[in-house]
């Protein structure tokens, strides 16, 4: 039985305050422009046109969470990085996150961690309901237990960001690869318990601004390559990746920021905007849904 896309959404709305005219999740982010350049071993993989030539890139960074006010300091929530690179043969369109994996691996089981941890009417989770489906859904807990073993992020751009999905890449001569993809940044920087103690619950868009006036803030796009037996079906299941062979497929330099209204009049559709070349996972049933819950929670802000 499918999980409705509109009840994931309106549990997300719930879970972040029911706060209008703001995303379902991302709510707090920050639009920007820049450029991907393919490195030269990319179109042995992908005969993706961004994997051609350079293209110029529409992104926002974002905080997890349809709170627009959730404070910058939180570690438990993820970073997001979502990016249109454009090309007249095809958009590609990732939306990643500060982590390796989701939290959840189905749809429903997505829906019933946000009834799980539903707000009741004193704005508080049920603490009994948040553990007894905790207890059922141990796979629920890793993402949030990767987060909390690791520094809060200095910078929207001094974290490393996953496509927690598997994606197929094929190249010119109809070979394909299976890959996680990952953006490495070129900065990274995590904050002392000290430095965070003194930051304000806002300060990764002046960070940026101030960042980006000296210059652009890179990311390396390195494809992760499958062995035999890694799951393509479960986002909530680490690859061993210091164990697999890397490829990288070209280098994504943020250059400036965008008005609001850049990224505010569509969504970045993952799985819909892709272009021949790349392939979400037919099996990884995370995947698919989100198309569809982007067009409800884009539907809700823009109407
Ligand atoms: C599985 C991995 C996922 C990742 C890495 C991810 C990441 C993100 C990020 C970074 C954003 C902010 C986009 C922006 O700045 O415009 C976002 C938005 C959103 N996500 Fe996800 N997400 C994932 C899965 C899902 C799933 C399974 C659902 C629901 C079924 C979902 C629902 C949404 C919605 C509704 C939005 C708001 C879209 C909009 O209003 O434009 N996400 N997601």
């Amino acid at each position: 039985e499918e999980a409705d896309p509109a009840a994931i959404v309106a549990g997300m709305f719930a879970a972040g305050g029911n706060h209008t005219g703001v995303r379902a999740s991302g709510a707090k982010g920050v639009c920007l422009k820049g450029e991907f350049t393919p490195a030269p071993g990319a179109a042995a993989l992908s005969k993706a046109p961004q994997f051609q030539k350079a293209a110029p890139v529409t992104a926002r960074f974002s905080m997890g969470g349809s709170n627009p006010k959730v404070s910058d300091k939180v570690k438990p929530v993820t970073r997001g990085f979502a990016m249109r690179m454009n090309d007249p043969a095809g958009d590609m369109v990732f939306v990643v996150i500060s982590a390796p994996v989701f939290s959840t691996r189905t749809p429903e089981q997505l829906l019933a961690a946000l009834q799980a941890r539903a707000p009741g009417p004193d704005g508080k989770p049920d603490a009994e309901k948040v553990k007894a489906f905790v207890a059922a859904n141990p796979e629920t807990t890793r993402q949030a237990a990767w987060l909390n073993a690791r520094p809060v992020p200095a910078s929207f751009a001094g974290v490393d960001y996953w496509g927690v999905h598997a994606y197929t890449l094929t190249n010119a001569k109809g070979e394909t690869k299976t890959a996680k993809l990952k953006f490495v940044s070129a900065d990274k920087a995590g904050l002392s318990d000290d430095e965070l103690k003194a930051k304000p619950d806002s300060f990764y868009a002046d960070e940026l601004k101030e960042r980006l006036g000296r210059g652009p803030a890179r990311f390396d796009l390195v494809a992760i390559l499958a062995e035999p037996g890694d799951l393509t079906n479960d986002s909530t299941v680490q690859w061993p990746e210091e164990q697999r062979k890397t490829e990288t497929l070209g280098t994504l330099a943020v250059t400036a920021i965008e008005p609001d209204a850049t990224c505010d009049a569509r969504t970045f559709d993952p799985v819909v905007e892709l272009p021949e070349g790349i392939a979400g996972p037919a099996d990884d049933p995370m995947f698919a849904v989100r198309s569809p819950a982007y067009a409800v929670s884009l539907s809700r802000r823009t109407n």
